[in-house]
């Protein structure tokens, strides 16, 4: 079953019985407090587990003339009911080690009673109840369609239980939680429905009756309690009742309840009459109960309480996030025939529909027809010009559901005219499949349509990156389009505050580049990670990549004229603390096995290597390609990488001099190593570049042609050991 019709039964579910279910989990809190208040109550004597039956009878014998019958609760509170020496009849919890009553028999509140009421059936008998135990039963199913849902969401099994990234509170938590109430929800409410139907007289009654052989009962061999067997061998932690012999004929007896049996004791010589055990579904009752209502277990008590507080914040996120999803529709002024611009979607939870929506609005308002819809919703346009296909990506590097059939939609519907295309992905750096989704459109878009502009890419709904990809689009189709920010910005989440160590001077560098450490909070982050600055405390972001070197941030920045990020770095002094996000990209990060790993930068894109180098104390085998303007340049970063040699933490240092003569290139080195570089990229050599997207583009060619000449493949065969972080 696909996704969108497991979350559909999961909201419908939700929706026709969350009346029911609010109801049931307010007062179910409330009375998960009435096990807890009764088992504060000082009637559980000490070492309850080592007194036997023979030791209780023989004292309360002793205590009293007569013995009705002694019950023990889930909370091993003894209930003795007595006639005393005085001929007062009594009621009342005992010591079973002296027999003496420590208090009267807990009576439930009045209000507890009303709301135990109230929880069973609304107030509203058999009717009520059969709704309770209906929506018991919705709940069931509600809670498997949800772990279908995490599996989904998570990929496989074994993912159950691995990180959730947190990208919105309500779907943090309703999977975070959901999660981990997962067992008590589930036994809440197979309970709560086997209760149900045993109160309906569904569930077969079997009671226990006991035939005893009257013609051949002996009072002989005569024996002391103490001395019973199955009295002494019987520990009163077993027992659920007694009911004593009604007088001192040989006719009447013991009838022990035990929690998997009952017995029938001859009171003389001890012999037991007649043994059956439990029937099945009085032990599923008795357990049925005490698990739903936690008696018994404090521990299991406030279990069942956190989980039907959980059940409470699953109907709020759950609901928040629905409606969050049906506010990004899409809506059209034109019909799909008439529009030149196609803005096609894929989105799964909605986030990527605003920038659609502005994107659409914008170019309305700038005269343009347009056409949105959802990328699943493909089909012919028989005046379309142009797509702009916006994407996200889910699960592990696949499509979101509106864009799951895209692809086979691709291959079997037609365009008739010439059209041109851009890719905008969006995704998460958290993710190792970053925006993949958006990658495997565009490749399949290439093979009928002319692209104009290679994927971009938007890390977690950057509206800094929107607009980049937005001014390379107006510039390509000379357009004048802007969007509203405001409409589009979500409050970044400022996870992280740092404070300045110490900054080099941009002014003592020729290229007016520094290195600044900053001490963060926490040490959960790595090289290759991202830090995002927000200078104006708007929603313009920065991202530097950063360098972990002794447990600091360490980034390297070239400040540019009004540069908004680099001026904002530049003016902080030693001991300035700011607030910014620290971003996980794990797909950038120093390989934890690998036989070399070769690491390719230019200018300030040293900066994550820095960091890894000094992390790499395995001595992973690690080669360095540089490139610089001039040998000057090199002086800010010498005495690290000098060090990191002499610690064998880099094998090789190689430099590229681009403003120097010879001009050099990292690319000229690659070309000049060629053989080691395809040497080791056949022996699972990890190549890692950062840096400008120029030397990117230029590094990939170069090893384009060193895996197609020196080992017969193209680069494409290598791209998993191939991480690029550029900008
Ligand atoms: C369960 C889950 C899996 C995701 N998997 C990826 C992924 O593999 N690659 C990626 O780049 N982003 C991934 N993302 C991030 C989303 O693509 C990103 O948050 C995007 O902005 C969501 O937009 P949407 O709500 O329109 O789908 C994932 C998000 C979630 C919740």
């Amino acid at each position: 079953m696909t996704i969108s019709i497991w979350r559909y039964s999961h909201l419908t579910l939700a929706v026709s019985s969350f009346v029911f279910i609010l109801l049931a989990s307010v007062t179910g809190i409330i009375l998960a407090f009435q096990p807890i208040s009764e088992q504060l109550q000082p009637y559980k004597v000490s070492n309850f587990e080592s007194i036997t039956l023979a030791e209780t009878i023989s004292n309360l014998k002793a205590e009293y003339p007569e013995v009705l019958d002694v019950q023990v609760d889930a909370n091993q509170f003894v209930l003795a009911s007595v006639i005393t020496k005085n001929g007062e009849s009594l009621q009342g919890y005992i010591n079973p080690k002296t027999a003496q009553i420590l208090g009267d028999k807990i009576e439930v509140s009045k209000f507890f009673k009303w709301v135990t009421n109230f929880h069973r059936s609304l107030f509203l008998k058999s009717i009520g109840r059969f709704f309770v135990g209906l929506c018991s039963f919705l709940l069931f199913l509600i809670t498997i369609s949800g772990t279908v849902l995490i599996l989904k969401r998570q990929g496989a099994l074994k993912k159950f239980f691995s990180k959730i990234v947190n990208e919105n509170f309500n779907q943090y938590w309703h999977v975070v939680l959901g999660r981990l109430s997962l067992i008590p929800i589930l036994i809440l409410t197979i309970t709560g429905v086997y209760l149900s139907l045993e109160k309906f007289d569904v569930l077969p009654k079997n009671t226990i009756t006991h035939t005893i052989d009257f013609e051949n009962l002996s009072e002989i061999p005569k024996r002391n309690i103490q001395e019973i067997p199955v009295f002494k061998n019987t520990k009163l932690a077993q027992v659920k009742s007694i009911e004593f012999p009604f007088s001192e004929d040989v006719e009447d007896y013991y009838t022990i309840s035990l929690k998997d049996r009952e017995i029938v004791v001859n009171q003389f010589n001890g012999e037991i009459l007649s043994q059956k055990q439990t029937p099945l579904t009085t032990v599923f009752s008795n357990l049925s109960l005490n698990l739903h209502t936690g008696k018994g277990s404090i521990l299991w008590s406030l279990i069942l309480a956190i989980a039907s507080v959980n059940i409470l914040f699953f109907i709020y996120s759950g609901f928040a996030m629905t409606l969050k999803r049906r506010k990004s529709k899409l809506k059209n002024k034109y019909k799909k025939d008439a529009c030149s611009y196609v803005i096609l979607v894929g989105s799964e939870n909605g986030n990527t529909v605003p920038f659609a929506n502005q994107l659409q609005q914008q170019l309305l308002k700038a005269g343009k027809t347009v056409y949105c819809t959802e990328l699943n919703n493909y089909t012919t346009y028989s005046k379309a010009t142009h797509f702009i296909i916006m994407t996200s990506t889910y699960g592990e590097g696949e499509a979101p559901t509106n864009a799951n059939t895209f692809l086979e939609r691709l291959k079997t519907v037609k365009q008739r005219q010439e059209i041109s295309y851009s890719v905008v992905g969006f995704g998460s750096l958290a993710y190792p499949d970053f925006c993949k989704f958006a990658f495997d459109v565009d490749a399949e878009m290439q093979q009928q349509f002319t692209q104009e502009l290679p994927v971009f890419t938007i890390n977690d709904k950057s509206v800094t990156a929107f607009e980049e990809w937005l001014s390379l689009w107006n510039t390509n189709r000379k357009l004048p389009i802007s969007i509203s920010k405001e409409k589009l910005a979500a409050k970044p989440k400022l996870n992280n505050t740092l404070t300045v160590v110490d900054k080099t001077k941009a002014e003592a560098h020729p290229d007016q580049t520094f290195i600044i450490n900053l001490k963060p909070k926490g040490n959960t982050f790595t090289s290759g990670d991202l830090l995002a600055i927000y200078p104006k405390n708007d929603y313009r972001e920065r991202l530097y990549s950063i360098g972990k070197v002794n447990k600091n941030v360490q980034l390297s920045v070239k400040l540019h004229e009004n540069g908004l990020g680099s001026g904002f770095l530049e003016t902080l002094n030693k001991g300035d603390h700011f607030k910014a996000r620290i971003v996980k990209n794990t797909a950038f990060h120093f390989p934890k096995k690998a036989s070399k790993v070769i690491l390719i930068a230019n200018g300030t894109g040293i900066a994550p290597f820095l960091g890894m180098l000094d992390q790499n104390t395995k001595h992973t085998e690690t080669h360095l390609y540089y490139g610089l303007r001039q040998n000057s340049s090199f002086n800010l970063y010498r005495a690290a990488l000098k060090e990191a040699q002499n610690k064998k933490q880099l094998s090789k240092l190689h430099l590229a001099f681009s403003q120097q003569s010879p001009k050099t290139y990292v690319q000229d080195l690659l070309q000049r190593d060629a053989l080691q570089i395809a040497d080791a990229l056949k022996n699972n050599a990890v190549i890692m570049i950062c840096g400008s997207l120029a030397m990117q583009k230029d590094v990939l060619a170069v090893l384009n042609t060193i895996t197609t000449q020196h080992l017969n493949q193209p680069l494409s065969a290598f791209t998993k050991q191939i991480k690029t972080d550029c900008y």
